[in-house]
């Protein structure tokens, strides 16, 4: 496997009302952006892919060969009829990508006639399935129900090679992270690895804070990880 980095060198962009600047590397593994609504998530994950040109500064991809991006909103996907000319659009067939994305529905269905939950489901199925160097999720877990986050977080855990990255403001259930990132004050600010970005990371959820706070980092951020720390005597 060829060595991957993706470079944010000062890469900023400015809109009349707001800004954003980026400065890091992103290597090989699963990578977590948080942020609040607005805070940029969405524009990043468009400048890393080479769909938003920064204002100055540059994004630097070494090494990346192929880049995929899942936008928040599944419909923006959307290329086929029905459900079996969606997933094969993506090279796929259809009795594998229903039973991987775990929905009840018929592949000569219109495929806009699936839930947003079950069209998002949909579209992860393909979308992981799929290898690539660079894969950029935004908000993967919305319109998901609970056991589907799980499932969807046990499929990005499972990715081997690669970079990933994950923008969101999810705060209840996380594959397995390497490296906590997170946008505030209008920076991309670098958190660290796993588990030590725990300390620094501003945006971490009310039972991750508590276990820190408490000397019972957990290993993962996974909800195993997350109860074998809260389980865990005190340190
Ligand atoms: N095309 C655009 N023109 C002008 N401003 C925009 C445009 N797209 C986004 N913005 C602004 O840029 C800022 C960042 O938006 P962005 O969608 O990247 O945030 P986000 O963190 O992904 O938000 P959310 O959590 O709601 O998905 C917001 O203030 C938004 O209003």
């Amino acid at each position: 496997m060829h060595a991957l980095r993706l470079v944010l060198d000062h890469g900023n962009t400015r809109r009349p009302f707001w800004s954003l600047e980026a400065h890091g590397i992103f290597e090989t593994g699963i990578h977590l952006v948080s942020g609040d609504v607005g805070s940029g998530k969405s524009t990043l994950a468009l400048m890393m892919a080479g769909l938003h040109a920064p204002t100055s500064g540059a994004v630097v991809r070494e090494g990346i060969r192929s880049v995929l991006v899942s936008f928040q909103f599944p419909e923006f996907h959307v290329t086929g009829l029905s459900v079996a000319e969606e997933c094969a659009s993506w090279g796929f067939e259809p009795g594998a990508v229903i039973r991987q994305a775990g929905i009840d529905v018929l592949p000569e269905i219109p495929v806009l006639s699936l839930s947003r939950g079950e069209l998002k489901r949909l579209h992860l199925a393909c979308i992981l399935s799929k290898e690539c160097d660079l894969l950029l999720l935004d908000e993967p877990f919305s319109s998901l129900d609970c056991p589907a986050k799980e499932e969807v977080c046990r499929q990005i855990s499972r990715r081997a090679g690669g970079i990933t990255v994950i923008f969101t403001h999810e705060q209840g259930i996380f594959p397995e992270i390497d490296h906590l990132w997170e946008i505030t004050g209008g920076s991309l600010v670098d958190c660290g690895r796993m588990p030590d970005g725990l300390r620094h990371w501003q945006h971490a959820p009310p039972l991750a804070r508590l276990l820190v706070e408490t000397g019972r980092i957990p290993a993962s951020l996974t909800p195993k990880g997350l109860q074998e720390a809260a389980c865990r005597i005190r340190d």
